[in-house]
């Protein structure tokens, strides 16, 4: 399965996004995530991140603006199984009665007919996937009876197995422990060498200059863009945190 993959970058452009409640989440977010990169997305809680996210993924229509994946528009994206997601947990209802290996064969569901009987390479694929984030023997688990850590893992499995090239993970870190976070780390850089483009979002400020080559910086709009060093400023970080205490972050990449 580690093959190499066609290098794709996300292109933003003047997104807004207002939800039933009339509330405007998103206003003329213009940003490009570059192909082959991985990029952290980074704003305060309730800054419009997973809203971002969903406008890509395309299950938000945007009200102004749109969204291009390698030049092409996003349902074309979605038709070539180009994208993948792992959502935030509490978008996951964890008591559905699936296993593990059905979440991650769900990855395969695009390439099904629509009696969904999987192939031997969906079968395989699925078995790489899971060993890959070192989830085979959890495979027949019903996924509630999971750690958080496991749960993300299993989430990964399903994009790995949709064999998608842009990757979007919104806040994987979250309820993980340092050593599979780092794990998650290491597999986002070697999914970066196979030509991934990778967007993820995190609250982790202090490890994104480890492994994130740019960072987008939200609050309900784009505030800065560009490599991490050259985006990560207090002056920026400041804007983007409306002047709160920015506790976890290394102080050598605050430029
Ligand atoms: N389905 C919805 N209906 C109405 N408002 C929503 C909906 N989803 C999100 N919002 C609002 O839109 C804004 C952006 O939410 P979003 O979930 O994109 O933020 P976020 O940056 O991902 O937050 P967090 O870091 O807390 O996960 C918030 O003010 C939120 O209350």
């Amino acid at each position: 399965m580690r093959t190499s993959f066609p290098r794709l970058d996300i292109s933003v452009d003047n997104v807004s996004v207002t939800y039933n409640n009339a509330r405007l989440a998103l206003y003329n977010a213009t940003c490009t995530v570059e192909p082959g990169t991985i990029t952290a997305l980074v704003g305060p809680n309730g800054c419009g991140k997973s809203t971002l996210f969903k406008s890509i993924m395309g299950f938000l229509q945007p009200s102004q603006g749109r969204v291009l994946v390698g030049g092409f528009p996003v349902e074309k994206a979605q038709k070539q199984q180009w994208m993948a997601y792992v959502p935030q947990s509490d978008e996951v209802d964890w008591n559905f009665p699936v296993s593990v290996f059905d979440v991650v064969m769900m990855g395969r569901y695009g390439y099904m007919n629509v009696l969904r009987i999987p192939s031997q390479k969906d079968r395989r694929l699925v078995m790489e996937s899971l060993e890959r984030v070192g989830m085979v023997k959890y495979r027949d688990r019903q996924i509630g009876e999971l750690s958080g850590g496991q749960k993300k893992r299993a989430f990964l499995a399903r994009a790995l197995a949709q064999g998608g090239t842009v990757l979007l993970l919104d806040e994987p870190f979250t309820g993980v422990d340092v050593k599979t976070e780092k794990g998650i780390i290491d597999l986002l850089i070697q999914l970066r060498e196979e030509g991934h483009t990778v967007l993820i979002s995190t609250h982790d400020l202090a490890s994104i200059s480890t492994f994130c080559d740019r960072t987008i910086l939200l609050n309900r709009t784009i505030l800065a863009e560009g490599k991490t060093e050259e985006t990560f400023t207090q002056e920026n970080l400041e804007l983007t945190f409306g002047g709160l205490p920015i506790l976890n972050l290394n102080p050598r990449f605050i430029g």
